[in-house]
């Protein structure tokens, strides 16, 4: 769907920002990006809508070479997520999301549908905040309405610079969980900016590792994490892989004990992450805790330490 080929950017000062790019975004799929601050990364994405135009190679958007397309006409088929999200502040959130569909000729009825079924679908009641302004909204909610209002034009491909970047960690987590979930729906194919690996590897499909200017992994992430391909992507990677394990790692059902009646105090539900497991296990002093089937709300059976060992070591069985 997108396929950069030995694509080189050389600023006019000289600053070479990446250097003979070749990969590939299935359709369907979320590639990240990450590596560290000035390594390319946002060059990289800002040439897809071709905010920024390469030096030499070239970039194919569902077979066909940007470098040929109406920039404007490109960037309708491209949504735009950016970290300040830049909402218009005068506008209220219903219509911050309704602006692109209006902008091609949606009549304006069916543009506030559209936007209000959206905020639904990002987690925000259209009733309770489609009519505020972006200053009466938290951090996080402003993000959601970017996110509304990318998707609002029903592009195929989205591009998304630290989208959830301004946030806690906490509210972060939520939102990727979120996100995930969205995507499964739109199945859009993704290119995601962030410097935050943990992110990369919870969110990607495959991830792009960055150098200085080039790719130095683009692997699935528990590849990336199992088998780093060079020492810098080990050393990026770093020494405490367990902990990130721990972030990717999703509870199943063969790592939970019989419930046997009793129902523990605190829950959390199939799919979770080992982390969020663990960190709701560290609150229990009975050492056990509710894990609920999300389909059917049923509790399906009961988490121990000894459940996140053994899903740890299944994970870093699958990563070998
Ligand atoms: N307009 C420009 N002129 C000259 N150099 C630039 C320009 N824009 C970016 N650069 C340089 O190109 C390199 C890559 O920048 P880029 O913004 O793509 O990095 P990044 O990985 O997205 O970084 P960050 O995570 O800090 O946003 C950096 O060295 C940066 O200083």
């Amino acid at each position: 769907m997108i396929r950069f080929e030995h694509v080189t950017k050389r600023y006019p000062d000289g600053t070479t920002a990446v250097e003979d790019l070749s990969f590939e975004v299935a359709e369907g799929e979320l590639v990240t990006l990450v590596g560290p601050s000035g390594c390319g990364k946002t060059t990289t994405m800002k040439m897809v809508n071709r905010l920024i135009d390469p030096t030499s190679g070239r970039i194919l958007l569902g077979g066909e070479d940007i470098a040929a397309a109406d920039p404007v006409e490109l960037r309708r088929r491209i949504g735009y997520v950016i970290q300040q999200v830049g909402l218009f502040p005068h506008k209220t959130v219903l219509e911050n999301t309704a602006t692109v569909p209006q902008l091609i000729g949606t009549p304006r009825a069916a543009a506030r549908a559209r936007a209000a079924e959206l905020l639904e679908l990002v987690g925000l009641d259209p009733s309770v905040y489609g009519s505020r302004y972006p200053e009466q909204l938290s951090g996080g909610q402003r993000q959601r309405v970017g996110v509304a209002r990318a998707l609002a034009a029903d592009p195929p491909v989205l591009l998304m610079d630290e989208p959830f970047g301004a946030v806690d960690p906490v509210v972060r987590e939520r939102l990727q969980n979120e996100f995930l979930t969205l995507q499964q729906t739109v199945r859009k194919t993704i290119l995601l900016v962030t410097h935050d690996l943990e992110e990369a590897i919870r969110l990607g499909d495959r991830i792009a590792v960055y150098g200085t200017g080039t790719i130095e992994q683009f692997d699935r992430p528990a590849a990336v994490l199992g088998a780093p391909a060079t020492p810098y992507v080990a050393s990026f990677v770093g020494a405490d892989r367990g902990l990130k394990r721990l972030a990717v790692t999703t509870l199943g059902a063969d790592d939970l004990a019989p419930a046997e009646g009793t129902a523990p105090g605190a829950s959390v539900e199939l799919g979770a992450t080992l982390r969020e497991a663990l960190a709701a296990l560290l609150q229990e002093d009975s050492g056990r805790i509710g894990v609920t089937d999300p389909d059917t709300g049923e509790l399906a059976g009961v988490l121990t330490p000894e459940g996140v060992h053994r899903a740890l070591r299944r994970a870093e069985l699958q990563e070998a």
